[in-house]
């Protein structure tokens, strides 16, 4: 307990960490969250701290899983960046402590952990909650969380086509030289989502891009920007009209802007999908609002460190 914390690095992360490791654990801390049993998990709704002056947020997730073992806090902060601003949008730094003595034990770069914890939950919902013979996958945006759900959804998933799109063809042409699978470039949202059975929306939009209309009936939705209550990315009538599954009840109709002002019902937390207390319904069109949970990080955080130190 006297050993000064052990600080592991963006690369090493990224090294240690894989999906095959990640989404069990994943899969086992959402199904845990939805149990809200306090013996289980603390997991107070984050504490957000707006920065005016540079258009952003810092963002603060403490954890706490008695039966695992993990006390730990996120702190992530996010920007609402201007375009052709080469500042990264989003930093986060991942803090485990010993929750016996309340040393901090590992300070872990938290950027990797929040890309591909999120495009795992993502993936998690598409497992429960797309078309059962889903062919094409469309991902609105171009970003880091844009390159690790391409990286989630084509190691786990088989697509017969990935469609990109972005504000600018460019942007779009270089993600698909990016990758390292086809990748078809689409100039716009309705071409990129026309009959897509998945559709992941990873923009920093503060206003709908994705509507309604454009949707195939029973697709389904990972929505994972506009992480304000201001801030939206789907419309109304396609949040109003599928079924709307959330990472976090509390969560969603304290943060999201496209819960909170559609006037959308909650169906379910996705946790409780995973407890079989709400029912997957597959057929129908559906939305997974992910605004990204203290847990996820907590159990990301956790793997890391045992990887790493098996590694070492
Ligand atoms: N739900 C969750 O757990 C998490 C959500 N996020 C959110 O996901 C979003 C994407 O994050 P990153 O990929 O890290 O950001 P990024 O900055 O790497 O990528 C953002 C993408 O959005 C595009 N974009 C920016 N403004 C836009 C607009 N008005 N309309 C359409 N596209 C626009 C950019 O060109 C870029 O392709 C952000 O809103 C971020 O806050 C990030 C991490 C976790
Ligand atoms: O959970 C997370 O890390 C974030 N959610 C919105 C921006 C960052």
């Amino acid at each position: 307990m006297d050993s000064p914390p052990i600080v592991i690095s963006r690369d090493e992360v990224k090294r240690v960490l894989r999906y095959i490791d990640l989404i069990p654990r994943l899969e086992s801390a959402l199904a845990i969250f939805s149990r809200k049993n306090s013996l289980e998990i603390i997991q107070p709704l984050r504490s957000v701290i707006p920065l005016s002056k540079y258009n952003g947020f810092l963002g603060l997730m403490p954890t706490y899983m008695e039966q695992e073992g993990i006390l730990s806090t996120k702190m992530v902060c996010f920007y609402k960046r201007e375009d052709g601003s080469t500042l990264p949008s989003t930093q986060a730094t991942v803090l485990l402590f010993n929750p016996e003595y309340g040393n901090v034990k590992a300070i872990i770069d938290g950027e990797v952990i929040t890309a591909m914890r999120t495009a795992a939950a993502s993936a998690i919902s598409a497992k429960w909650l797309m078309p059962a013979q889903a062919e094409v996958l469309a991902i609105l945006g171009t970003g880091n969380e844009a390159l690790s759900h391409y990286n989630v959804f084509t190691e786990i998933f088989t697509f017969k086509e990935v469609r990109v799109w972005s504000r600018t063809r460019e942007r779009a042409e270089a993600f698909s030289r990016s990758v390292a699978g086809p990748v078809k470039v689409c100039v716009t949202v309705e071409e990129a989502v026309k009959d897509a059975d998945a559709i992941v929306t990873v923009t920093r939009a503060t206003q709908p891009i994705l509507f309604g209309k454009w949707i195939k009936p029973g697709a389904h939705v990972a929505a994972v920007g506009a992480c304000r209550p201001d801030w939206r990315e789907l419309d109304d009538e396609l949040m109003r009209e599928a079924v709307v599954y959330v990472d976090s009840r509390e969560g969603a109709t304290t943060e999201s802007g496209d819960v909170i002002l559609s006037g959308a019902t909650v169906f379910a937390e996705l946790g409780e999908v995973l407890n079989e207390t709400r029912p997957a319904l597959r057929e129908k069109t559906t939305v997974f609002k992910s605004l990204g949970l203290g847990i996820e990080d907590a159990v990301s955080a956790k793997l890391v460190l045992e990887r790493w130190e098996a590694t070492e």
